[in-house]
């Protein structure tokens, strides 16, 4: 689903000139649950979102589902985020003026929905995710982990092929930071494709892939069945 070869990103401002991304190379395959992790300023940040189309390469291909993105035009790229990028923030991002429902709405607005179907949509979704008794409230009125749910249910409502996540447990307490990576896996367990930035060991735990970055580059990667492998051994030495 998503290819990306020798990708690199440079930041310039007058005096100072920042190599945030450095040929980075990835493959993702749909149903893939991949973490991305490393200290901060490694560039993680800075390759969701050009993963998710909302900021441009400086050199490199990245293609998505086989269309090259880097030097596509704003018109193309939009149309290829709004129909299969489903996104889920640190900070939630959900709009205060907006109840849940009408949060949830809003990217079927964008994407041309009738509004019978958005009822439909929503509702189902809502069901899903758990979130239908707070249809009517805004924001402010829900707990943390309430909001990251609206928000969960928002990027979720157009059926994204792709969820990207940037540090989505990072603002809530471990119970609704559970609750939310508890949703993430169910989503990716149904087949959902969920790229996720962390900076939590634990949160990582829950993806099938973690790709470990340093100084905007991938310097290495491990799989579930890996640390599978290395709990069990670590099992094994204590029990002898
Ligand atoms: N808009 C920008 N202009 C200039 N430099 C930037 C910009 N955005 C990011 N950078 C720089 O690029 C590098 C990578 O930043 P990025 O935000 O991707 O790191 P990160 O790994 O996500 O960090 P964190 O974990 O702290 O969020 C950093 O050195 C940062 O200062």
């Amino acid at each position: 689903m998503i290819n990306v070869q020798n990708l690199s990103k440079i930041y310039k401002t007058e005096d100072v000139q920042t190599n945030a991304l450095n040929n980075v190379s990835l493959h993702i395959k749909g149903g893939d649950f991949v973490a991305i992790m490393g200290p901060s300023g490694c560039g993680k940040s800075t390759f969701l979102n050009i993963l998710g189309l909302l900021d441009d390469a400086s050199a490199g291909s990245y293609k998505f589902a086989e269309v090259e993105t880097v030097k596509a035009g704003e018109k193309k790229k939009s149309t290829i985020r709004k129909k299969n990028i489903g996104f889920i923030f640190q900070n939630f991002n959900l709009i205060d003026e907006l109840n849940v429902y009408e949060n949830i709405e809003l990217p079927l607005i964008y994407n041309g929905v009738s509004s019978s179907e958005r009822k439909r949509r929503v509702e189902e979704i809502m069901e899903q995710i758990n979130i239908g008794h707070r249809a009517k409230h805004y924001p402010q009125q829900l707990s943390g982990g309430q909001q990251q749910r609206a928000a969960v249910a928002r990027a979720l409502v157009t059926k994204p092929q792709l969820i990207l996540a940037d540090e989505p447990t990072g603002n809530l307490d471990s119970s609704n930071g559970n609750e939310v990576m508890n949703l993430l896996a169910e989503l990716h367990r149904e087949g959902s494709t969920i790229i996720m930035v962390t900076h939590s060991s634990y949160d990582a735990g829950f993806a099938s892939r973690i790709v470990n970055m340093k100084d905007g580059e991938i310097f290495n990667e491990e799989h579930a069945s890996q640390r599978r492998d290395v709990f069990e051994k670590a099992d094994a030495q204590e029990l002898q």
